[in-house]
């Protein structure tokens, strides 16, 4: 069975990173994706905005929408403190398995828990199932078209409390325009907006930050 992407980009994380590295797991796909095969990860520029914002916020409990090989998860888990914990929702098995494999080879299992399924599932069940009390830190990178109702169902949970943080990658890029409108036009959310670029291209994209004021 030809391999996928994904299972390309893990293969070469294994054979050229250093196990037990989570800034190696992150350069080496950096590398392979900016080299030789595009692949959807928040990547190096944006990454950069997203560490300086977790090193801001100091999250103990986040939430990541969008697994997808990892990448950002063990971005965002190699800044966290030790009692820290990190959950990424992933509904494709495929990515899930890779990320899986991407993050134990990294060393931060012991931080980032992956939630296969859809998020408008899982996320009405973190209270109960999942023992989350209100998430510090949510980083938004699934759907496009999901942002929005997934950020009503965070708030019709009572998963935010006052200074929960919010980002969204791609709100230029593809872009999530309904949720924009609605973010800043609501006054319980004050926004910052980040310019950037696509990972791995010339391509304008921008990173949005909400914070909710309760
Ligand atoms: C609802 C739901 N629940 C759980 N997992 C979900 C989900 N919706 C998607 N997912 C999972 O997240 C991942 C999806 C991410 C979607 N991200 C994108 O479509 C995406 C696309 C681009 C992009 C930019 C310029 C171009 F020219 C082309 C593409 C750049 C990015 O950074 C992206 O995140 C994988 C999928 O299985
Ligand atoms: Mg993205």
């Amino acid at each position: 069975m030809a391999q996928s992407k994904e299972e390309r980009i893990l293969n070469f994380v294994l054979q050229n990173a250093i196990k037990g590295d989570p800034q190696s797991v992150v350069d080496t796909i950096d590398k392979y994706c900016s080299q030789k095969e595009w692949a959807m990860n928040v990547g190096d520029e944006k990454g950069l905005i997203l560490d300086k914002i977790l090193e801001e916020t100091k999250p103990s409990a986040l939430l990541e929408l969008g697994t997808y090989c990892g990448y950002s998860a063990v971005r965002i888990a190699r800044l966290l403190k030790p009692s820290a914990c990190l959950l990424t929702i992933e509904f494709n098995p495929d990515f899930a398995a890779i990320a899986k494999q991407m993050i134990e080879f990294a060393g931060v299992q012991d931080k980032v828990k992956i939630l296969e399924g859809p998020s408008e599932t899982i996320i009405p069940q973190l209270k109960k199932k999942h023992e989350v009390d209100t998430l510090d830190f949510v980083f938004l990178d699934h759907w496009k078209d999901r942002y929005l109702p997934d950020t009503i169902l965070l708030l019709e949970h009572g998963l935010l409390r006052k200074g929960s943080v919010i980002l969204a990658d791609n709100v230029v890029c593809p872009g999530a325009p309904d949720f924009i409108k609605y973010i800043r036009n609501n006054n319980s959310f004050e926004c910052t907006n980040y310019p950037s670029h696509v990972e791995y291209m010339k391509v304008k994209d921008a990173m949005e930050k909400a914070v909710f004021l309760g």
